[in-house]
């Protein structure tokens, strides 16, 4: 039995309008999707970890290269993805390092998240672009939350404040600051307890009709 990806949106706060570009789409299990993509994630954080001797790199690129000639076969239209689309923490994706909600209105939202060891740029600090990447997701999201017409970043400015560690719970903090016409104004803040790692702002402009 399949199910629509954005089944359970009642129940996840900040579930946001993931549904927007996928409404058609429907999933054979949330909960074996959510399984696949922590895998993935896990795959991620191994690769990026490894350093193994050449036969099992051998063995590892036969396993990855039939994981995806099993997938080939069901790839499907945009209108149809599952991953960015499903209601819980990460929606379904691997790009972005999971963000969860801990409260949530149509006008804040403050939450955890972590960054493996995937997100790694060096010397033990999260990559640099990795750190925007969450700032959008939740920014973006909060910008159109609550039956707004969606919007898009027209910019995103973010301060690196002090290096932002792997593998620790960090806090996530953001707010919808004003709206003039089309143009919406939020600001964020990762923290580690109580320093700030990095602080962001960002421009989202709701989209006309038919824009894409
Ligand atoms: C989220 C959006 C849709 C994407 C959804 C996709 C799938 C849905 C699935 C899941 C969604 C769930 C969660 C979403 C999570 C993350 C979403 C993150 C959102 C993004 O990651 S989305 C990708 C990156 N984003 C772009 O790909 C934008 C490319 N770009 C454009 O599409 C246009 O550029 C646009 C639309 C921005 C504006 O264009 P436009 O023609 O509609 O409007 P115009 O230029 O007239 O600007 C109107 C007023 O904004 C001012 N203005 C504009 N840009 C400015 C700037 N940079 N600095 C200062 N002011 C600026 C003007 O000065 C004017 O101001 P004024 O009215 O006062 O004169």
């Amino acid at each position: 039995m399949t199910s629509a990806v954005s089944g359970n949106s009642d129940s996840v706060p900040f579930a946001g309008d993931s549904r927007w570009w996928a409404a058609g789409a429907q999933v054979a299990s949330v909960a074996r999707f959510e399984q696949v993509i922590d895998a993935l994630r896990i795959v991620q954080d191994r690769v990026a970890g490894a350093n193994p001797p050449e036969s099992e790199l051998v063995e590892v690129a036969e396993k990855l290269d039939e994981v995806s000639r099993a997938l080939a076969v069901f790839q499907v239209p945009e209108t149809k993805q599952v991953v960015g689309h499903l209601d819980v923490p990460g929606r379904g994706q691997s790009l972005v390092p999971a963000f969860h909600v801990d409260r949530a209105d149509g006008n804040s939202v403050r939450g955890r998240v972590s960054f493996s060891r995937f997100y790694l740029g060096g010397g033990g600090a999260a990559h640099g672009g990795a750190i925007p990447l969450v700032f959008d997701e939740v920014l973006g999201r909060l910008a159109n939350v609550g039956g707004r017409i969606r919007s898009r970043t027209a910019y995103l400015h973010v301060n690196y404040r002090a290096i932002t560690p792997l593998d620790e719970e960090l806090t996530l903090e953001a707010r919808f600051d004003s709206e003039e016409g089309r143009k919406r104004f939020l600001s964020a803040e990762l923290r580690k307890g109580d320093v700030v790692l990095a602080d962001a702002e960002g421009l989202f402009v709701a989209l006309r009709e038919g824009q894409p």
